[in-house]
């Protein structure tokens, strides 16, 4: 399906970049244009960190669109909140340009993966949350979460306010880099499963083990 999908995760540093290259990877090499976009980017100066990062997993030259600042609108020094980093450097974040410089890209491109900036309920500004964000602009949501120790409280938490908020669940990536103990992340997968069944979810969940690259993914239930 094409159109404006928003990456997020059950936490930062939980792979969203990781999986975020290799989708566009995937889409690109199964023949659709495509363009990733970060919302916010903290933590780094000039062209954002993460769009960076998807470009060298797509295994292209950064574009055009993240040499001119359409596919970050904000990039901040400080590796925090994008509430707090801002604020730092005395920036009021409009939320319309930033949704402008999306639905531009989403004329040019058939689909647009956009980034967000922590987890799902993480700040953008101090007032607005990337989940507020996400339902102001209707976009359907790939959840990356992980087989890691703790994925399984802030899973089921993510799951429970998707549910009591209306969120759209597109997919739901098990991304398994860090995992340690084989019964723990496949038992936390089935648990994360029946969860999404619970909770009225009927997206896809698709495994990404550790080092991933194009030949050992299918994304094809997603899109
Ligand atoms: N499946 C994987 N295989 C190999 N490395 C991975 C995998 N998943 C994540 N990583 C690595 O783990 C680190 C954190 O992942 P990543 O940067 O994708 O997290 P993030 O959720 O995008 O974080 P942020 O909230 O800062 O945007 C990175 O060094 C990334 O390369
Ligand atoms: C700097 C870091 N890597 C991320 N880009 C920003 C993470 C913000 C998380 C906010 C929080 O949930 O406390
Ligand atoms: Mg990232």
């Amino acid at each position: 399906m094409a159109g404006v999908y928003f990456v997020t995760g059950i936490d930062t540093d939980i792979g969203k970049t990781f999986c975020t290259g290799l989708m566009a990877a995937w889409l690109a090499e199964h023949g659709r244009s495509v363009i990733t976009s970060k919302l916010v980017q903290t933590g780094c100066v000039g062209i954002s960190e993460d769009i960076l990062a998807h470009r060298q997993i797509m295994g292209i030259d950064p574009l055009a669109e993240d040499r001119d600042g359409r596919t970050c609108s904000y990039v901040f020094k400080k590796p925090c909140s994008p509430h707090l980093a801002a604020a730092q450097e005395g920036v009021v974040m409009d939320l319309d340009l930033i949704s402008e410089n999306i639905d531009q890209l989403a004329r040019s491109y058939q689909t647009v993966l956009v980034e967000g900036a922590g987890g799902l309920c993480a700040p953008v500004t101090r007032e607005v949350s990337s989940l507020d964000y996400v339902l102001a602009h209707k976009l359907p949501l790939l959840v990356v979460t992980s087989s890691r120790l703790g994925s399984l409280h802030h899973s089921l938490c993510l799951l429970e306010v998707l549910q009591q908020r209306g969120g759209t669940l597109a997919g739901m990536i098990y991304n398994r880099y860090g995992e340690v103990d084989r019964e723990i992340g496949n038992d936390s997968r089935q648990l994360i499963a029946e969860s999404m069944k619970k909770y009225g979810f009927s997206a896809p969940l698709v495994d990404i083990v550790a080092d991933a690259g194009i030949g050992q993914v299918d994304f094809s239930a997603i899109f």
